[in-house]
């Protein structure tokens, strides 16, 4: 008689069932249970009211990871059609109709059942600030037909209103940290350098500042459970548009017919008018009595000489603190890496001097050619390119130079850390992204609790501790095991 097989009993076959079903079950459980479910996004917009032109953004991120961190991305942009907000004092109306086409390009970005829960944010930097100190009226009548119109979106409107300088800065520097994973993660912050029409920035963390010497300048932020003490300073009327009126206010002092710029090409020549000229803030207390109504600019194209009228719109001559970029600014020693966005970027990408490992001799010697060359020539090299731009761009690229060398002290050592950039990780840089996380509280103060294990590191050692109890399961079973010896079989 054969001995029968102590496996091949049904408890044993229907033990053995059970525990692979179990098995199986659990590990199915562990995967399914913390698959990351389907993505659903929710939506922000931004809209940039800038001096020159207003931009859209539409920002996504994960619907269910709403204060996580660095998956906030730009998903669209859109520029409006036409100058800045500011321009439009005299036809308030037509300030909020510009904006239309962009707002109907946002309704069919955004899912429509996520219209009316999307917040909607209109933030109008130094074009506003400038028309507010010459003509406040003015200014509430805009931002009232602004207003107007982006109540009528489906969006969640949430308002239109001036930033400060300092939150203009403070913003982009957070934009360029926060995409960068840098507030995360606790590492190093990069400083922001913005460079607008009429005001530029400068936002930094220094080991020497916190605060105490210039008050004004600081702002302190606690993020992910870091603190950080920011310097920023934003210069109103040293935007790239409103530093040229001053150096041809410089240059129209005596209020001439014909002026001889050195920032302009050889060859260029045009008409333009005083009250144009001197309709400004930053210049019109400067407006030549008698001047006629218009003069000839022409251009000279000599770098050295427009470096000098340029470094005469900064005043290096008084300092009440420790140390000042100019005009009688505090400023602590630079540190760290900079990041130099808007219009230090368009500037420098034009002039092919993004790449700061090119020597500063050597960036002087390319703008004394590049301001050298005859204006036909120019346009003949650059026919896509819009002419106000083209003809700007000696002046910009000398403006830029002498902003960072003799404004904030850049050095030859020190300017290699400047990376001249448009986008993070398909973000543009600049303030908007920034100030939409400060509002819809995206950026916690204190870091947030992170599962201590990965996923597919909970998933492995559930199935490895499943493994073991099966197997010490078995191996209680022992009793029953067939003997392993052979025994004389009974025939
Ligand atoms: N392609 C370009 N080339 C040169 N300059 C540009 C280009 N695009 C935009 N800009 C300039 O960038 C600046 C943007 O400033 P803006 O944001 O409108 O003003 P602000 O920030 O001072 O309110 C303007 O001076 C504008 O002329
Ligand atoms: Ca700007």
């Amino acid at each position: 008689m054969k001995e029968k097989n102590p496996w091949h009993t049904p408890v044993t076959i229907i033990i053995t069932v059970i525990g692979v079903i179990a098995i199986v079950a659990l590990v199915t459980v562990a995967v399914l249970q913390n698959r990351p479910l389907a993505q659903k996004y929710k939506y922000g917009i931004v809209l940039d009211a800038g001096s020159s032109h207003t931009a859209l953004y539409i920002y996504e991120w994960p619907a269910e990871k709403d204060n996580n961190t660095g998956r906030v991305e730009q998903t669209h942009s859109c520029k409006v059609k036409g100058p800045g907000i500011s321009s439009y004092a005299s036809a308030p109306s037509r300030a909020g109709e510009s904006l239309r086409d962009c707002m109907q390009e946002a309704k069919l970005r955004v899912p429509g059942k996520r219209h009316l829960e999307t917040p909607l944010y209109l933030g109008a930097t130094a074009g506003m600030r400038l028309l507010n100190i010459e003509n406040s009226s003015a200014s509430d009548v805009v931002f009232h037909a602004v207003e107007e119109a982006l109540q009528k979106s489906p969006f969640s409107f949430q308002g239109a209103r001036i930033l400060s300088g300092q939150e203009e800065g403070a913003f982009g520097w957070v934009t360029v940290n926060y995409l960068d994973d840098r507030l995360k993660q606790g590492l190093e912050t990069t400083g922001a350098l913005d460079l607008g029409g009429a005001s530029t920035q400068i936002s930094f963390v220094s080991d020497n500042f916190d605060g105490s010497e210039s008050p004004e300048n600081a702002v302190a932020f606690r993020l992910y459970g870091n603190d950080y003490n920011l310097y920023t300073h934003s210069f109103l009327c040293y935007g790239k548009d409103q530093a040229l009126r001053m150096v041809l206010a410089q240059q129209t002092q005596s209020g001439p017919g014909t002026i001889l710029d050195p920032c302009f090409h050889p060859g260029y020549n045009e008409t333009k008018n005083y009250s144009v000229l001197y309709d400004s803030p930053c210049v019109s207390d400067r407006k030549p009595q008698g001047a006629p109504a218009t003069f000839t600019h022409l251009g000279k194209g000599n770098f050295s000489q427009c470096l000098d009228v340029v470094k005469s719109i900064f005043n290096f001559t008084y300092c009440r603190y420790s140390q000042c970029s100019f005009n009688g600014v505090f400023q602590p020693l630079l540190q760290g890496p900079f990041g130099a966005f808007s219009a230090y970027y368009f500037v420098m990408n034009f002039l092919n001097l993004t790449d700061t490992s090119i020597p500063l001799d050597t960036v002087r010697k390319k703008l004394t050619s590049y301001c050298s060359t005859p204006w036909d020539q120019i346009k003949q090299q650059h026919p896509d390119v819009k002419v106000k731009y083209l003809a700007e761009y000696c002046f910009s690229g000398t403006y830029i130079l002498t902003l960072l060398t003799e404004g904030y002290n850049f050095t030859s050592e020190s300017y290699p850390n400047i990376k001249f950039i448009k986008k993070i990780k398909g973000s543009d840089a600049g303030w908007t992204l920034g100030y939409m996380l400060n509002l819809t509280n995206m950026i916690p103060a204190e870091a947030p609790d992170s599962p201590p294990l990965p996923h597919a590191g909970y998933v492995s050692i559930v199935t490895v501790i499943a493994i073991l109890l099966f197997v010490l399961f078995i191996l209680s079973l022992r009793p029953l095991w067939p003997r392993c010896s052979k025994q004389p079989q009974i025939i």
